[in-house]
């Protein structure tokens, strides 16, 4: 099979190169997948995108004239893939649904410490020979109460170790699961009820049509003041600017962004040397208690072997006619 791996990274390369074991024909682009630059494609018989390609209607016509017959995501995410245009056209599309959850959950809990302990302002001053603790009081996650919206793979993942923590635990999900409950000692209730008590909401919902800016103005005001916000899953979820009045207002008392609404074109990107176009983003980036990374939950040298394998695995099966087990069905 000819793979074309699109907005692929060194890591990418490396970690698709070591699983490539059938020796299939890899080339990667920078570029991300989306109407422009599909005609890349020219000549594949697999497309890889990641988060931020744009697979719509119009790209997924085109690749299906170009003779692509799979959209194999390496990640667990599909909101960039317009599935049903896919099924209509006769597309597979396959995604990558496990691969490490720990690792996307332990960023939680990177970003978590780092907001409540104040240490990457310490971390500064301390390079600034400035060893005062003035304006460095955190507070213990220890009694703490964690609730987790979308407890999934990562979410259940992160309930684990905040249970570690001696946190009191609660759960919002579509489908509450009672065994999950006797697991780990969570409680599921309705998301106003999680959003009234959490001292911690940490978001781990899939981006659907119903779940955009769950976190809204409204849902916001009826959160305890001063919670924390966690949000490794998709930016979607969040009304940013809704979020930017929250922390100005002092209702929200820390933000900790792994994933950002108009991250597409911004995250993964060195910008170092341009203006931040987006007021809202750079607003953010202002805040001593708001701590954002650009969408690396799943960086770790375990959950990228592993989203290697399946991506490889996927066009394996694909390639033999076998049945696609990680297929994304409308
Ligand atoms: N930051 C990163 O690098 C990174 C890496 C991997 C995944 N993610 C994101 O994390 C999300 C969760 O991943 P996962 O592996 O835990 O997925 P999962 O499918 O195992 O879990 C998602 C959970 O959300 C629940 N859910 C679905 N719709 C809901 C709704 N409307 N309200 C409440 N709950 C709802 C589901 O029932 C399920 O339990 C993914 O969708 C992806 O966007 C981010």
């Amino acid at each position: 099979m000819r793979i074309a791996v699109f907005d692929s990274k060194r890591y990418d390369r490396i970690a698709l190169n070591d699983a490539n074991h059938a020796g299939h024909e890899l080339e990667f682009f920078d570029d991300r997948l989306n109407k422009s630059t599909v005609p890349l494609a020219a000549g594949f018989d697999v497309v890889c995108p990641f988060v931020n390609d744009r697979v719509d209607e119009a790209t997924l016509t085109e690749l299906k004239r170009l003779g692509v017959g799979h959209v194999a995501l390496r990640s667990a995410g599909y909101n960039g893939v317009d599935i049903a245009a896919a099924a209509r056209l006769g597309i597979v599309v396959t995604r990558v649904p496990a691969y490490s959850p720990e690792a996307v959950a332990e960023h939680v809990f990177a970003l978590l410490l780092t907001l409540v302990r104040k240490t990457h302002r310490a971390f500064n001053r301390v390079r600034d020979a400035n060893f005062s603790l003035d304006g460095l009081v955190g507070f213990n996650l220890h009694g703490r109460t964690f609730g987790v919206v979308g407890a999934g793979k990562i979410g259940r993942a992160a309930l684990d170790i905040a249970n570690g923590f001696g946190m009191k635990l609660l759960a919002y999900d579509r489908t509450p699961d009672p065994a999950l409950e006797q697991a780990v000692g969570c409680r599921f209730v309705p998301l106003p009820e999680l959003l009234a008590q959490a001292d911690i909401v940490s978001l781990h919902a899939p981006l659907f049509p119903e779940t955009r800016h769950m976190i809204s103005a409204e849902s916001l005001a009826t959160m305890k003041r001063g919670a924390v916000i966690i949000n490794t899953s998709r930016g979607g979820l969040i009304d940013s600017s809704a979020l930017l009045d929250a922390l100005k207002s002092g209702q929200v008392g820390g933000v900790g962004l792994d994933v950002y609404e108009y991250e597409e074109g911004v995250f993964f990107e060195d910008l170092s040397g341009s203006a931040v176009q987006d007021d809202v983003l750079a607003r953010l980036t202002t805040f001593p208690n708001v701590v954002i990374t650009s969408h690396q939950g799943f960086l770790t040298d375990e959950a990228l072997a592993a989203i290697a394998e399946t991506v490889m695995q996927n066009v394996a099966d694909f390639a033999a006619g076998k049945p696609l087990v990680n297929a994304v069905l409308p």
